[in-house]
């Protein structure tokens, strides 16, 4: 058995393009347009382990995805947590949980797919209890 890859749709392939790529760092493997299926599929990969692949999937026809309640988030383990948080917030990305503990941060992509950020190094442990929401712009 081999992981693949996570599929999530998009709605705005730019917009995510830029910050899965841009904001999180991720590289772009290949890409595939489907004329005929009118939709095109983006792989992208970290740098350590491009394997591991997000599948963006742009639908050209425009449509609004709701449910996927038990989708929960993707992860992704960075080398500065508050640098990245820090540069996100500077593109205009809300930092939904901030890094208060230096571990664990959550943010959101352009179509509302949360996204776990974890300190290398640091425990997985799942967090304590939320603080409050709200991105007060310094942490
Ligand atoms: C190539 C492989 O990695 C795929 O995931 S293709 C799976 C296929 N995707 C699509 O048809 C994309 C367009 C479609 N309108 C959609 O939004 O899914 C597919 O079977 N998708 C169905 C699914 O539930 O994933
Ligand atoms: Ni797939």
């Amino acid at each position: 058995m081999k992981y693949l890859h996570t599929m999530v749709r998009v709605r705005d392939l730019d917009a995510s393009m830029k910050f899965f790529c841009e904001g999180l760092g991720l590289v772009e493997n290949r890409r595939k347009d489907y004329p005929e299926g009118r939709f095109t599929l983006v792989y992208l990969g970290a740098p350590e382990n491009p394997e591991a692949e997000v599948e963006l999937t742009w639908n050209h026809d425009d449509e609004a995805y709701t449910g996927g309640r038990n989708f929960g988030h993707l992860a992704f383990a960075v080398d500065d947590i508050y640098a990245t948080c820090q540069h996100l917030q500077d593109m205009g990305v809300t930092i939904n949980r901030p890094p208060r503990d230096g571990r664990m941060a959550f943010v959101r992509s352009p179509d509302g797919i949360s996204v776990e950020l974890l300190q290398k190094g640091a425990s997985l442990a799942p967090a304590e209890p939320w603080a409050s929401m709200g991105n007060t712009g310094s942490w």
